[in-house]
């Protein structure tokens, strides 16, 4: 079988390593080059890698993936912070007649992407809707790239059913306690030793409230969505969002 060549970027990490043994451990993936901080992004195409998985940081990621797009190497891009504003970006970097893939995807965890979905769908029934997103206290950036995601797939919906408001318009919020809006959806961010990755998506009605919940206990969890990513880049010219489509969801 013929083996795709792949590199990871912020190989030393804790995604990026745990990706390096999953690639290495799945048939048909080998990883070619390891990059970290400080390493040339030279070593991709040295190396033949077809294929280029990124979790570094939220500051450096478009500027690998505008590097591999000029180098003609598909993406896949863990890395969190890929807002409306970068998919721009990249989509002006691949023109208007792309042969590279961009595969961005704001969590690879199969529970996580239901979650989204199942929000998505509950939430034009419901009169209020908050998401709490917990994860360890190293992650760099808040809100998670999963709250945003999830907060701006329920405003879609929302707006497509001609939901109103949410209805605590009058709050009054000198310090932010009702968290960031995203989208006009509050989205509330804990930094706790013990997590790794979890998220609450509430949702209020008369009389009744719902709860949706994912917990990725181990970054083991990422691991079947980054294989598939890494399978599926290559025929997905042009910028994808999310695994959907590769999961057949
Ligand atoms: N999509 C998903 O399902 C998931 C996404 N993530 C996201 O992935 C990203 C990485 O998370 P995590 O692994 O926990 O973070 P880490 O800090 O553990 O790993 C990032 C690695 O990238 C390195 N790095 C920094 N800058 C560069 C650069 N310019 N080129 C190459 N390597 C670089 C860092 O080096 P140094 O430490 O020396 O700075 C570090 O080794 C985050 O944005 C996170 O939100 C995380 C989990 C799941
Ligand atoms: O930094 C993390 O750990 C995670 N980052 C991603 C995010 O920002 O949503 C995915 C997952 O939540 C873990």
């Amino acid at each position: 079988m013929a083996m795709t060549r792949v590199a990871v970027l912020g190989a030393k990490g804790r995604m990026g390593s745990e990706s390096v043994r999953a690639i290495n451990a799945a048939e048909g993936l080998e990883v070619v080059a390891e990059i970290d901080l400080g390493d040339s992004l030279e070593q991709i195409t040295a190396a033949g890698a077809e294929v280029a998985l990124d979790f570094t940081q939220p500051h450096v990621a478009l500027d690998n993936v505008t590097w591999c797009i000029e180098h003609g190497v598909d993406v896949v891009v863990g890395t969190s912070g890929f807002d409306d504003e970068r998919i721009a970006a990249v989509r002006s970097a691949l023109g208007d007649d792309p042969s590279t893939g961009v595969l961005v995807v704001p969590n690879f965890s199969i529970g996580a992407i239901l979650m989204m979905r199942f929000a998505a769908t509950a939430a034009p029934f419901f009169e209020s809707v908050e998401v709490i997103e917990m994860h360890h206290p190293d992650k760099v950036d808040a809100p998670s790239g999963t709250a945003v995601r999830t907060a701006e797939l329920i405003a879609e919906a929302r707006r497509a059913a001609g939901s109103a408001d949410l209805p605590d318009a009058t709050t009054t919020d000198p310090d932010g306690a009702r968290g960031a809006k995203v989208e006009g959806i509050p989205v509330h961010s804990v930094r706790a030793r013990g997590f790794v990755a979890s998220q609450q998506v509430l949702l209020g009605g008369v009389g009744e409230e719902f709860t949706i919940r994912h917990d990725s206990h181990d970054r083991t969890s990422f691991m079947p969505g980054v294989v598939a990513a890494v399978r599926g880049v290559g025929s997905r010219p042009g910028v994808t969002v999310g695994l959907d489509d590769i999961l057949g969801l």
